[in-house]
């Protein structure tokens, strides 16, 4: 099964263009769609949610046509969106039976077993008669990948799912993602590098609407080995480096500030050779963008 996007373009009502001839073909397992904010990756989600149109390209998960066929599409798509509301003063239990109706698990005691599997496989069976109000961020998500998995889904669309958990809470969510299982399409938008590093075999980067790079986060860590080069300086001299060299990213470390610098050589004696890493794949490809859009 493979989801395949062809030249995909949406610009909105105000000019914005959020997706500029967008290509992708997306296999089974777990695929990372990385960017910043604004790259256009829950407008992308959405098209292939059916929640809205795009205004040319097309969209296929193997012969079914995503952009015609919307409610062949719903039948086989979960969806945890961005803003995932939930009814604050019902519990987890009541909405999933709700929203297992609405899928159109219409038999009881199939929904019941339906249910209760998903609030076990989510570890919520415990809370699941709690109030989805008083359930914290990290509780929120798994419901809402609880209520996602309704219907033995083959295409899955999570959201910025990690923004604003704790680390363990983000734990938990990863390992709960990493069991879903290799025979479906998850894909996984997010800003964080570090959940495409855990858990995907595939990946995009996307800016300003566009696909800047694909491919698996291995091979493509590899391809910058040689070129990244990082030096320990004071907050002052960035400015002065920044205008000499290719720098892709600089935090802070110790009150000092750590730079990297993209080149094919050591730039001088001064820099020591990094091991890169997809956050100096992600910043090479952001970086590159914000200096194009500089020129
Ligand atoms: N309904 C809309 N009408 C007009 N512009 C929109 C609309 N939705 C998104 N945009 C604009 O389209 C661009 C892409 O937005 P989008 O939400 O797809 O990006 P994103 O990568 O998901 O970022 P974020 O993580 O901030 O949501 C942005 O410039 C955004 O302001």
């Amino acid at each position: 099964m493979a989801l395949t996007i062809t030249n995909l373009s949406k610009t909105y009502a105000n000019g914005v263009q959020a997706l500029k001839d967008v290509n992708l073909t997306i296999p089974t397992g777990m695929f990372g769609l990385l960017g910043p904010n604004g790259a256009g990756k829950s407008s992308l989600m959405r098209t292939i949610a059916t929640l809205q149109d795009a205004d040319s390209g097309s969209i296929m998960l193997d012969e079914l046509d995503v952009l015609k066929d919307k409610d062949g599409v719903r039948r086989v798509l979960g969806y945890l969106p961005q803003e995932f509301g939930v009814y604050p003063r019902v519990s987890a239990e009541e909405l999933l039976d709700h929203l297992a109706v609405l899928k159109g698990i219409g038999n009881s005691k199939q929904r019941k077993e339906i249910v209760e599997s998903l609030l076990q496989q989510t570890n919520l069976w415990n809370a699941r008669k709690k109030n989805l109000g008083g359930y914290s961020g990290g509780m929120k998500q798994r419901f809402g990948i609880a209520q996602a998995l309704l219907g033995n889904p083959k295409l899955i669309i999570v959201d910025e799912p990690t923004a604003g958990l704790d680390p363990a809470e983000r734990n938990r969510f990863h390992n709960l993602l990493s069991e879903i299982g290799e025979h479906i399409i998850i894909i996984l938008s997010t800003h964080i590098v570090s959940d495409v590093t855990d858990l995907c075999r595939n990946m995009a980067i996307i800016s300003q609407g566009q696909v800047r790079l694909t491919g698996d986060p291995l091979t493509v860590v590899e391809q910058l080995r040689g070129q990244v080069w990082r030096k320990l300086v004071d907050k002052d001299e960035v400015a002065g480096l920044q205008a000499e060299h290719h720098v892709i990213s600089s935090r802070l470390f110790a009150g000092k500030t750590i730079v990297h610098v993209l080149s094919d050589s050591r730039p001088d004696g001064t820099f020591e050779e990094v091991n890169p890493d997809l956050e100096d794949v992600y910043f090479a490809q952001i970086a590159e963008r914000k200096s194009a859009v500089l020129a």
